[in-house]
């Protein structure tokens, strides 16, 4: 249900929150820290948009929340150059996002 969906969206974004200590994907990224980013990522998306979806109940499954978090990581691993502390975190947060929602396989709402 809603409710429960809710909960475990909210915990696990808040788990990423905590794994994002620099804050790389906290906010939308600007053109005017990265020259371009409008440009080159067709679907933006961020911990403060998706923590908003959340609140105005716009996440129907499990799924749709993890999509969301997968382009945070690959949005920022298709604008920043592998060589980019941006890169590289991204990288991490999807590896560790991965196992996190993959336990929380048993939570999925699909009955
Ligand atoms: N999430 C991102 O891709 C991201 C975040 C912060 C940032 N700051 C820059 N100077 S480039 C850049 C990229």
């Amino acid at each position: 249900d809603a409710k429960l969906l809710n909960a475990v969206a909210s915990k696990l974004l808040s788990m990423f929150e905590l794994k994002d200590e620099r804050k790389f994907f906290a906010w939308p990224v600007t053109d005017q820290i990265a020259p371009g980013y409008s440009a080159i990522i067709a679907r933006p998306m961020d911990f403060a948009t998706m923590r908003g979806k959340i609140r105005s109940g716009k996440y129907t499954s499990l799924k749709n929340f993890k999509e969301d978090f997968e382009l945070v990581c690959t949005n920022a691993q298709t604008y920043n150059q592998p060589s980019t502390v941006y890169y590289k975190a991204a990288k991490r947060l999807q590896h560790y996002g991965k196992k996190a929602m993959h336990s929380s396989r048993i939570l999925d709402l699909k009955s």
